[in-house]
């Protein structure tokens, strides 16, 4: 049975993601990509495919593939969806609230879509692992690493991994030790310290650490290279037209 060529723009398409997804993207024999967009792109008009510095000139597609940066995705992912594309969003930085709208949005005018703060597996199996840990362990704190190029701190993978660990642990018994430099202890969220890592040579690199009386578990993961994310991407084109909501988490898509 033939699939039906399914168009696909990319928001970002300038950047290190978006170049990935356009180039996996021309790897698929179902997808074509039409559009691209980014602030600063070189427009390009070939027969099929627009690059435009525009929004409003983007060509109507089934999907809106998106990896920009954190201070407009909610913005352009309410014009997706306004616009009739099945948004497959990777960029971080949407506050819990805003994912709501967005939900709200898209249940209103019938648009699947999905929100993963993280397309690699490794990831996606670490907070699944971090979760079911954290029925066991309560005591936790975050590593989250990346290359220094990253605009936002902590990581989106980061504020996941703590959320799914919050809602599955008891009573933890964090410690009251004093900051004699501030933040040293880094940041919060839920009551999970978080510590973000900016270094040359690392790409996407995280580190769940739990700890018990007497004994410790480690669970890491590594992104060494963007392709990591492909499979994730692939993965979510395929599924996203048949999604009848916003679904949130690659892992909710996975078979
Ligand atoms: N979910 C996941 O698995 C992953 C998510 N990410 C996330 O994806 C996002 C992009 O990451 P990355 O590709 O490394 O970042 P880059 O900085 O390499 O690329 C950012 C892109 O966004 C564009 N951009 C900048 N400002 C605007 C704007 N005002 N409106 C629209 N587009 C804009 C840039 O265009 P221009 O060049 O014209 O400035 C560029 O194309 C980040 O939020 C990152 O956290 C990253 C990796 C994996
Ligand atoms: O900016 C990145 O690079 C990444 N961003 C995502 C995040 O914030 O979690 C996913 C991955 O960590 C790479």
């Amino acid at each position: 049975m033939n699939t039906p060529n399914k168009t696909v723009i990319i928001a970002g398409i300038t950047g290190a993601m978006g170049q990935q997804a356009a180039e996996l993207i021309g790897t698929l024999p179902d997808f074509t990509l039409v559009g691209g967009f980014a602030p600063h792109a070189t427009p390009q008009a070939k027969p099929n495919l627009l690059i435009t510095n525009k929004i409003e000139e983007l060509p109507p597609a089934d999907i809106w593939i998106d990896f920009t940066v954190p201070s407009v995705v909610f913005k352009n992912i309410r014009y997706a969806i306004s616009h009739g594309y099945h948004p497959v969003v990777g960029t971080t930085g949407l506050t819990a609230q805003e994912v709501l709208e967005l939900q709200e949005m898209a249940l209103h005018d019938h648009r699947g879509g999905l929100i993963a703060p993280n397309f690699g597996l490794s990831a996606v199996l670490l907070m699944k692992f971090a979760k079911e840990a954290a029925q066991y362990f309560p005591d936790v704190e975050i590593i989250e690493m990346h290359h220094p190029g990253k605009k936002d701190a902590p990581s989106g993978t980061a504020i996941a991994t703590a959320n799914a660990i919050n809602a599955n642990r008891d009573l933890s018994s964090p410690s009251n030790s004093t900051e004699t430099i501030a933040g040293v202890r880094g940041g919060q969220v839920n009551g999970i310290p978080i510590h973000s890592v900016r270094l040359p040579g690392y790409v996407a690199h995280e580190q769940v650490l739990f700890g018990a009386p007497g004994e410790a578990l480690t669970i890491r993961q590594d992104s060494f290279d963007r392709k990591s994310f492909m499979a994730g991407v692939k993965l979510a084109c395929q599924k996203v037209t048949t999604l009848q909501s916003l679904v949130v988490g690659l892992e909710n898509i996975l078979d």
